[in-house]
């Protein structure tokens, strides 16, 4: 029997899903239709992956490796919420709240020392970071605004802040010496097993990579990253933000580029507080504290140090930040900069922000101005450094007036950049990096330094062919132009453009307005008919349909919460995002300080209708499209009558959005004509959620204004998070009614 795949997964997503969960099984139990939980949370992979050390009573299944597997089946049909892609601190702290509740899990091992420790550290090297997504996104990438969505932005637009000619924000990147410019590819004529090796100076080999397996067709490409190039250039951008009087703000992905970026992160840590680390670096190191986790995880390790150094240390950051230029703050009234957490600051939702706010953040003293946002690798750098100069031509990006850009991205099998975290070394020692065939042959070489971060990545060539088809029929569909976003003078993009120009003439391209363009290139092009109101669709790699399903949804809707997220399945299942956006920590926050919750649940709206109509494609039954097809009505009217949750306690959140949302639906489904059955199963749902109103509505708002307790952050109680999500005795007999 098909079964829907609701996920259980972290933060403000999850306390919306102890609320919506029970309403959507409630509405699709007339039609039989089965929806199964797996729980894909932080902490419940922390518990998976450690169960044989767990008691029986307390032993999980391993949820996610379930879940990869069902993806490669055409039986998918996974509704996908957001989670978190955990830094080290985040992962240090779900342990410690496991281990709190009893589970006798071990440590996080900063600095392994025996096998046993290594062992443990490689099990939690798997959690951390982006482990979800690739693991389930088994094919490529179709995100868009729906009309309906686009329509209510346009008569509610959000605010967004003009744009000064003479802004000073500006971003900074490398010009050489970057993956991008280090980058070389190769494709693969043959299936082969590759290795990577380091043939040191010293002459000493060490193998990095064993075995690769490679497909014919496949890109294969290695560059790095110069580890004495990117400190010689932060210094500079340093120097740059202090003498221009800006706030320096470092971008990076730390969460999906899990080996890479928080090391990226580190050096920015390492310059900015450089004197701490002159004087204390082997120190700090020989504590395990280490900049790559961030200044807070420093700060929190102090009183581990030696006494007699605490002082020393408190002294240089504090000296650190009067020598330093304005820093960028996450929050200056808990005095957290950008630089205490490596995923505090991601780049795919701060820069969208910064522009969305007239190009200015705020610094320490919680001051508003201009900044230099630092952005090392200058791979994709120029798409915000576009928009920028364009913002600050222009003027602002006027909601009611802006057209749309859909992304179709090149995501399946791991592809590019975001599927490397296995193919990513910190160089130990100078030497040359060699990419070899099983024939000995040196398919790709470098020349590195130590501390340089070497990279590959593989782009098969089964998702390059799917996603031009994809990128042709939603051009088709929607009556869209499309423009590949390919560098040319990047190897990688050169070959996936020569694979493009092969797989285009497959498809009835006539009439269509299909180009290729460097990604400045196309963001201009794109932003000129974004500004007159015209359409184009992105179709870009995997790390520019992560930054574009932020940057256009944020600029043309205020959020990318509002987007539809669907993933075809390669193997002909469905995967259903819930947005593009991430799991919204600030809202937890909120919600466990004053019991509201701002969290709109739109994206989940959409993709379950997707996924009903899915299901109902897949089983041939009918009642499930129409369920479906109601929720969309119930979605436009929700819309249209502004229904989403308000940011302020005291007026509708979530939960208030949830009611107006099942009572559309039951009307909806009262009123549609093509099921008489389920009209009439509705027909009293409808009437009685409509004569509760005011007492749901009341009792929803009056629990709003203290604070709540969930028994956990990372893993909440189940009994206290449903008592807090469903606080309308009335609200909630009208839906456990319904299966009744
Ligand atoms: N698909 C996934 O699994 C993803 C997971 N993540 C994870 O999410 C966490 C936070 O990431 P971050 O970069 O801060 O991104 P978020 O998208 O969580 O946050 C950016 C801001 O967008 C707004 N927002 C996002 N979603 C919603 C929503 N449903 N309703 C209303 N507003 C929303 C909020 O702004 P405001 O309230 O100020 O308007 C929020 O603070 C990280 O752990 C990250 O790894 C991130 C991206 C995708
Ligand atoms: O997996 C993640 O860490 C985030 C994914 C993401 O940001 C996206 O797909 O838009
Ligand atoms: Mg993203």
């Amino acid at each position: 029997m098909a079964k829907i795949i609701y996920t259980h997964t972290d933060e403000a997503p999850l306390l919306a899903t102890y609320s919506f969960l029970p309403i959507l099984r409630a509405f699709t139990s007339p039609a039989g239709v089965e929806v199964e939980t797996k729980d894909i949370s932080l902490a419940g992979r922390i518990l998976a992956a450690f169960r044989d050390r767990l008691p029986a009573d307390q032993q999980t299944e391993d949820a996610l490796a379930q879940l990869g597997a069902l993806a490669k089946t055409p039986e998918a049909n996974i509704l996908k919420l957001p989670n978190i892609s955990a830094s080290v601190p985040q992962l240090k702290a779900a342990v410690a709240e496991l281990q709190g509740l009893g589970y006798a899990i071990p440590d996080y091992p900063d600095e392994p020392e025996d096998d046993e420790q290594r062992a443990v550290r490689a099990v939690y090297d798997r959690i951390k970071g982006s482990a979800v997504n690739p693991v389930l996104r088994e094919g490529n990438s179709d995100r868009r605004v729906p009309a309906a969505v686009k329509n209510y932005a346009r008569r509610h637009p959000h605010s967004v802040a003009e744009w000064s000619h003479d802004s000073k924000t500006r971003v900074g990147t490398l010009d050489d010496h970057d993956f991008r410019h280090n980058e070389k590819s190769v494709v693969m004529d043959h299936d082969d097993t590759l290795q990577f090796r380091l043939v040191g100076d010293d002459g000493t080999t060490t193998v990095l990579k064993p075995e690769l397996p490679v497909l014919a067709g496949e890109i294969i490409d290695g560059t790095f990253m110069s580890a004495r190039a990117l400190d010689a250039f932060l210094a500079d951008q340093v120097e740059q933000a202090r003498r221009d009087g800006v706030i320096l703000s470092v971008h990076l992905k730390a969460t999906m580029m899990k080996v890479s970026d928080p090391v990226l992160f580190g050096h920015a840590v390492r310059v900015y507080f450089h004197e701490l680390f002159d004087r204390y670096g082997d120190q700090l190191e020989a504590a395990g504290l280490s900049a790559n986790n961030g200044l807070g995880s420093i700060i929190a390790g102090i009183d581990t140090l030696p006494e007699d150094l605490r002082e020393g240390v408190r002294e240089a950051i504090q000296h650190g930040y009067e020598q330093g230029p304005r820093l960028s703050a996450v929050n200056s009234d808990k005095g957290i900069s950008n630089l205490h957490v490596p995923s505090d600051v991601i780049i795919d939702a701060s820069m969208p922000a910064l522009i969305r706010n007239g190009g200015r953040l705020w610094d320490m003293t919680g001051a508003e101005g201009d900044t230099l946002a630092v952005i090392p690798d200058s791979s994709y750098a120029g798409v915000y450094a576009a928009t920028i100069e364009d913002a600050k031509a222009n003027g602002k990006f006027d909601p009611t007036t802006v057209g749309t850009v859909p992304n179709v991205g090149l995501m399946a099998k791991k592809a590019e950049e975001y599927g490397s975290h296995d193919k990513t070394f910190i160089i130990d020692r100078p030497g040359t990096v060699q990419v070899v065939d099983q024939t000995g042959n040196v398919l790709l070489e470098h020349q590195v330094e130590a501390g340089d971060i070497w990279r590959a990545c593989q782009t098969k060539d089964e998702a390059v062919r799917d996603w031009v088809k994809l990128a042709v029929t939603r051009s088709r569909l929607s009556d869209t132009p499309v423009v590949f976003w390919l560098d040319d003078e990047r190897a990688h993009d050169r070959a996936v453009a020569e694979k493009v120009r092969a797989y285009l003439p497959e498809h009835d391209t006539d009439g269509l307005d299909i180009r290729i363009l460097s990604p400045i290139e196309a963001t201009k092009h794109t932003l000129r008919r974004f500004r007159a109101g015209q359409d184009t669709i992105s179709a870009t790699g995997n790390v520019l349909r992560d930054f574009l399903t932020d940057l256009f949804p944020i600029l043309e809707v205020g959020t990318s919460a509002k987007t539809l997220s669907i993933v075809p399945l390669l193997a002909g299942g469905g995967l259903f995002e819930t947005g593009s956006g991430g799991s919204a920590p600030k809202h937890v926050q909120q919600f466990l300080a004053e019991d509201h919750l701002r969290w709109d649940s739109l994206g989940e709206y959409l993709a379950i209708a997707e996924s009903l109509r899915f299901h109902a494609r897949a089983t041939g039954d009918d009642r499930v499209r129409v369920i479906g097809d109601a929720l969309d009505q119930a979605t436009e009217r929700y819309l249209d009558e502004d229904r989403s949750p308000s940011r302020k306690a005291g007026e509708i959140d979530d939960r208030g959005s949830h009611y107006w949302v099942a009572r559309y639906w039951a009307e909806a489904l009262a009123a549609q004509t093509e099921d008489a059955e389920l009209a009439a199963r509705f027909a009293p749902v409808a009437k009685a959620l409509a004569d509760g109103e005011q007492t749901i509505t009341d009792e929803l708002l009056a629990v709003q204004g203290s604070p709540v307790d969930l028994g956990g952050y990372y893993r909440p109680d189940d009994a206290k998070a449903t008592a807090a999500m469903r606080p309308s005795a009335t609200f909630n007999a009208i839906i456990d009614g319904i299966a009744d």
